[in-house]
């Protein structure tokens, strides 16, 4: 048992014992390993993936892909670079990256069951590729799945011709599929989530009239995701137009095979990065990528605005670079503004900076991540409010006013995000007490480790 765990089960978050300075290796991204399995799934030949993230969303993606008749084998070979595990294992022992070769069946064939868990992409990138496939599929997840919105997606596929019940309200639910869907023209309201785009646009070439998608609704979250679905399909030979903000027409065609290499996850390095803020300590990131799609990259000018400094250095090759970021320490966080809506994973991180912040803080644009892993806005002000931090929930976000804290129990509720920002609390509160660490195993499985390790100055 890891000794950090109480014995009921609760996780000591580990405060700080000396001055930060360190590198981090992050793992790959969640969002595009993703997207890559998705996409070379659908694709007219083998592809291969390298870099992908093997944590608990991308196992379930790979065996839902694999219930549909896709083939996933994986080789091994040393690479340092995408390794995340510091802190675990001998210093010097070689480390591995696995190459997931992956290859599409001629037409897909359900095996009858698919098990979502958590994870939001699972449950709308593979539904439209369960709506081709022959066979009924039963859609199912965790017990928190249950919450989060499906049917606007549901209801979008209903009208290009997809068979799934009129009562399919949430998960589970079962869809019967047909080879020749048809696609063609479809309205939608994502406002409750950008990956039912996302999921739709990912299969739309392989329906028989490709897709004419438009948005129609209060809001769109997440746009940067969104661009990474279109920019992924487009290096595949996907013709995506976009004649506006809110509509998306793909013309139906071939998906290309090819090799894929997958960035590390800046939403994931966020914890990380915000340590170094919160504790006037340095973290390094190395292979952060000199230009990328990911939305992880929009927490880099809000650090630089609260005093830290940002350095991007080049590597030799001259696609990635040695990110770092050296902080002001928590006593010294001005309060802030600011909208999070383009990068919303990062709102209970960004929080824990709100929450130590010296001036009054707000963070907009984020209503949606009600429908999150968990309802993040309400968990995040009772988990802060048990510490005696001063915080509310507005209609599209928080807003802190500055509080002397004290540890106490944080709720994860199953959520990644959730737990890990009680970990970067707990690096400078004292006491803070996470009730479930293991679920950061739906990005990271290695993050308890990892924390320990830079919390106390120990491992690599
Ligand atoms: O497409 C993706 O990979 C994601 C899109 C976003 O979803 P929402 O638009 O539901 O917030 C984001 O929050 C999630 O972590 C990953
Ligand atoms: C919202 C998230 O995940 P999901 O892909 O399950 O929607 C997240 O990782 O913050």
């Amino acid at each position: 048992m890891d000794q950090s765990l109480t014995t009921d089960g609760f996780w000591a978050a580990p405060k700080l014992k000396y001055a930060l300075d360190r590198e981090v290796v992050i793992p790959g991204s969640k969002s595009a390993t993703a997207r890559a399995l998705v996409v070379a799934a659908l694709a007219d030949g083998p592809s291969s993936i390298t870099g992908g993230l093997d944590a608990r969303d991308t196992l379930l993606m790979r065996d839902a892909l694999r219930a549909l008749g896709v083939q996933i084998h994986t080789s091994f070979h040393a690479d340092p670079k995408v390794d995340a595990t510091f802190g675990a294992g001998a210093d010097d022992a070689p480390l591995t990256s696995a190459v997931w070769r992956v290859r599409p069946p001629l037409e897909f064939t359900s095996a009858g069951d698919i098990d979502c868990g958590l994870a939001g992409t699972v449950l709308r990138f593979v539904t439209p590729i369960a709506a081709m496939a022959h066979g009924r599929t039963r859609i199912h997840g965790d017990e928190a799945m249950a919450a989060r919105p499906i049917r606007p997606l549901l209801d979008a596929l209903v009208d290009i011709g997809a068979g799934i019940p009129d009562d399919a309200y949430g998960v589970p639910f079962t869809i019967t599929g047909r080879p020749d869907l048809p696609g063609g023209p479809v309205i939608i309201d994502s406002s409750s989530s950008s990956q039912f785009v996302s999921g739709l646009l990912l299969s739309a070439a392989r329906f028989h009239d490709g897709l004419d998608l438009r948005h129609v609704g209060p809001t769109l979250p997440s746009l940067p995701h969104i661009q990474m679905t279109v920019d992924i399909l487009r290096d595949h030979g996907v013709v995506v137009e976009q004649p506006d903000e809110y509509r998306w027409v793909v013309a139906p065609g071939p998906i290309r095979a090819g090799d894929i290499a997958i960035e590390p996850d800046l939403s994931t390095a966020a914890p990380f990065l915000c340590a170094a803020v919160i504790s006037d300590g340095t973290i390094r990131v190395p292979h952060w990528p000199l230009e990328t799609n990911q939305p992880g990259a929009l927490l880099l000018p809000l650090l630089e605005q609260l005093g830290s400094t940002v350095d991007l250095r080049p590597d030799g090759a001259g696609r990635t670079g040695t990110l770092s970021v050296t902080g002001p320490g928590h006593w010294d966080l001005p309060g802030f503004d600011v909208d999070l809506s383009d990068a919303s994973e990062l709102t209970p991180v960004v929080s824990v900076l709100g929450a130590l912040a010296s001036g009054p803080s707000r963070i907009r644009g984020v209503g949606h991540i009600r429908g999150h892993e968990t309802d993040r806005l309400q968990a995040l002000e009772d988990n802060f409010r048990g510490l005696g931090a001063k915080v509310d929930q507005t209609e599209d976000g928080l807003v802190f006013r500055p509080s002397i804290m004290h540890g106490g129990p944080w709720g994860a509720y199953a959520d990644h995000r959730l737990a890990q920002a009680g970990a970067l609390l707990g690096l400078v509160v004292s006491g803070v007490m996470v009730d479930d660490i293991v679920c950061t195993s739906k990005t990271m499985p290695s993050f308890p480790a990892a924390w320990q390790s830079l919390a106390t100055g120990t491992g690599r």
